[in-house]
């Protein structure tokens, strides 16, 4: 009840705060639940910035400009410290109240038990967080190479992000991966060298590889006091003052921020001095404006230069991705975090610095995407939106461009976590968490209406870019969607009985909502039925049916009917027929696996009077297997697109061992210092790449892999796979 109490002194002193008392009352309601539900022994202040004296938190909370908004992603390689920079992140900023440590499965962001478990984190989680008036909305994004489309998902709702590099490793294989990922979406970076503290820390070495493998252009904002074990704290080079962390302050809340002076720190001093004279000329060289002004009024003298016009040039710098601010740490040791928090507000952008093409079609109304689906057991499913134009409400009908339906938000929640607070609104450039919605799924554009949609159809036509015209309307509405590859692992699953049925498809289709790369089929049960009475039926049906290769690929079999049979096939039957022949098509006789590239001519079909669709399509299917099972076949494998970019001196081995893998190179292109192999490769060959990739390039190459068709095997990889499941080998 103390906070309640808290609250509402500070709540008498707001005068222009427009929050009505519906609100209030679910703040104060929400703080109450947040309250029972602190997990696992951590300590959250219920809803800081309101609790607490800075009551002019509580009214960005509501509604922060646009300018003060930041959506950022925390990326990297597995392990350099994502999870923790998050989690001081957190703490400096007021959210929670005791630190965190990965390393005991305790923190905010990994908040799923399997991430506890495996130590690592696999889907991300928004956060949302004030720091010195602006909102930051912080999506951690997983560094693990098996989770790429998940990252790419994130990617696309960000503004910006800070790359978090391991400063004794530098730039590491999936750095590079999410690195040319961040490019594609073109989002501008900054750089947070951590672990600054750890034995083989290496500043300049860090920054080389960020240099010589991502090929940009750091620009060095800080410099390190000490490495490794005598890490203690940075140089702020702009500023020209030393940052130091209080020794006896273990949390790093306190530094002392000193101006460098020649009589205490000569040397600093002078070191500090070169590295910003550097920075400004790098900056010049690469933003004319900047270059004007110092050419003008400093050329002379650029310790005359104010850091806030270096720090406007930095910004611009930044938002055109010609470099990158980089600046260093060490979380886990609790030094450089509240720097890095400033630079994500001073140099990355505001939403509205962003020039989202797409914006001008919808003039102010909504348009949203639909990043994440959640499913929480008391509240539903949630779902992640990022807001690019209009507003939020809860009671909101929204439209859904690609389920082509309209539903209802029922509420709108802050998203901290795993623990939400309830608020009234939210507007373009903000990242929302609905409740409400059920047929929501991730990648989906909403908009306020069909019409609004059908709007900016038409302005996006008048627009006439090519590209729009050549596609469908609805297409042309959608957001840059994420690419979702075909699956090519399958499993079959069915309950343990036919009462649990309702429970896995619901399970299913929850899954599906969150993750679209999950396709499920239903396999109908094809019966066992050829002449059965059932009660006082007798369902008899005869067919005779002729199953042949066809000459081009299909994966539907194609059916074709004597002439005698079409004519007395009613639209009933014929469609029992097809479903028969579907589904025997969807387990082949040697492997269970889907049959493809086959056609179908029904003979004959004899149907007895009474017999019900359902026993014609289960017969189908019977015959359909028989001819199957007798016929010749051919088991196809997943041939896959593989692309690998590799350094030069790299390329030997990468293609030795391509080879080894039954790999077929089409082309080997060059992309700067790099090759880039193009080929195929039987996705049998590719289980475990990654790692032998890494090991055969020390961590420098990446590859992109995606589903090209199904191949025919060699009747020796045939006959050594059937018998090694058949159990003979
Ligand atoms: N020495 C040192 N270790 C750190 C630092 N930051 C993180 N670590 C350790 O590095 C390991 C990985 O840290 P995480 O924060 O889980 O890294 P992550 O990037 O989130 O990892 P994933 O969730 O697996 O992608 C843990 O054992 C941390 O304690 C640091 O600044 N210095």
């Amino acid at each position: 009840m103390s906070n309640l109490r808290i609250f509402a002194v500070n709540h008498k002193k707001i005068s222009s705060l427009h929050i009505d008392n519906v609100c209030c009352s679910k703040i104060r309601a929400n703080l109450r639940r947040l309250k029972l539900h602190l997990p696992h022994g951590r300590n959250y202040s219920s809803l800081p910035g309101i609790i607490g004296n800075d009551v002019k938190s509580l009214h960005s909370i509501i509604s922060p400009p646009i300018t003060k908004i930041r959506n950022i992603g925390i990326m990297a390689h597995i392990d350099a410290g994502k999870t923790t920079t998050t989690e001081r992140i957190l703490y400096y900023s007021g959210y929670t109240r005791s630190l965190g440590d990965v390393d005991d499965g305790d923190t905010v962001t990994d908040f799923m038990a399997q991430e506890r478990e495996r130590g690592i984190t696999i889907q991300s989680a928004a956060v949302t967080f004030d720091w010195k008036g602006y909102r930051i909305n912080l999506i951690d994004t997983p560094g693990h190479v098996d989770f790429t489309l998940e990252v790419e998902r994130c990617l696309r709702v960000l503004d910006g992000a800070v790359a978090v590099f391991d400063a004794s490793a530098g730039v590491e294989a999936q750095t590079l991966t999410v690195w040319r990922q961040a490019d594609k979406h073109k989002i501008p970076r900054i750089c947070f060298l951590n672990k600054m503290d750890k034995t083989g820390a290496s500043f300049n070495y860090a920054v080389e590889s960020i240099r010589e493998k991502l090929k940009a252009k750091p620009l060095l904002l800080q410099l390190p006091i000490g490495e490794a074990k005598t890490f203690k704290g940075v140089v702020d080079v702009v500023n020209k003052e030393k940052l130091l962390w209080n020794l006896n302050s273990d949390d790093g809340k306190n530094f002392e921020r000193k101006p460098l002076l020649e009589v205490s720190d000569p040397q600093l001093l002078k070191e500090t001095t070169e590295a910003r004279n550097a920075l400004i000329e790098q900056v010049a060289d690469l933003d004319d404006e900047f270059a004007n002004l110092v050419l003008g009024e400093f050329s002379e003298n650029f310790d005359l230069l104010p850091a806030e016009k270096l720090q406007t040039a930095i910004h611009r710098v930044t938002l055109a991705q010609t470099a990158v601010p980089v600046l260093c740490g060490s979380a886990l040791k609790n030094k450089g975090v509240q720097p890095l928090l400033d630079a994500i507000t001073m140099y990355l952008p505001s939403p509205e610095e962003r020039n989202y093409e797409f914006l001008q079609w919808y003039k102010g109304d909504l348009c949203a995407l639909a990043f994440k689906v959640l499913h929480d057991k008391q509240r539903g499913p949630l779902v992640f939106m990022r807001i690019y134009s209009g507003m939020i409400k809860p009671q909101l009908a929204i439209h859904n461009i690609n389920g082509n339906c309209t539903e209802r938000i029922s509420r709108l929640l802050l998203p901290f976590a795993d623990q939400h607070v309830e608020i009234p609104s939210l507007t373009a450039g903000n990242i929302a968490l609905t409740v409400g919605l059920k047929h929501t799924a991730t990648g989906d554009t909403i908009v306020s209406s069909k019409s609004s949609a059908l709007a900016a159809a038409r302005r996006a036509e008048r627009k006439g870019e090519k590209k729009h015209r050549e596609n469908n309307e609805a297409e042309r509405l959608l957001l840059a969607g994420v690419e979702i590859p075909e699956p090519v692992f399958f499993c079959t699953i069915e309950p343990p009985s036919v009462a649990k049925q309702p429970d896995l498809d619901h399970a299913l289709k929850c899954l599906q909502r969150e993750d679209p790369s999950l396709k499920v089929k239903l396999d109908p049960d094809s019966g066992q039925a050829l002449d059965r009475t059932l009660g006082d039926k007798r369902h008899l049906v005869t067919v005779e049916l002729e199953a042949k290769p066809l000459e081009t690929s299909s994966l539907q079999p194609v059916i074709d009917y004597a002439q005698s049979v079409t004519q007395d096939l009613s639209q009933a039957s014929q469609e029992a027929v097809e479903n028969g022949i579907h589904s025997a098509c969807l387990q082949g006789p040697l492997l269970g696996s889907p049959i493809q590239d086959v056609a179908v001519t029904l003979h004959s079909l004899v149907i007895h009077p009474g017999t019900s669709t359902t026993m014609i399509s289960a017969c189908v299917s019977r015959c359909m297997q028989k001819a199957l099972k007798k016929a010749d076949k051919q088991i196809l494998e997943p041939l896959m697109n593989l692309e690998v970019t590799v350094p030069r001196d790299y390329l030997s081995p990468v293609l030795a061992d391509l080879a080894q893998r039954r790999g077929n190179i089409q082309e080997i292109q060059t992309r700067q210092d790099n090759k880039v192999v193009i080929g195929f490769v039987p996705l049998a060959e590719i289980m475990g790449y990654s790692t032998v990739l890494r090991t055969l390039t020390s961590g420098s190459a990446t590859f992109a892999l995606e589903l090209s068709n199904y191949q025919a095997m060699n009747p020796q990889d045939q006959s050594t796979l059937l018998s090694r499941r058949s159990g003979l080998t």
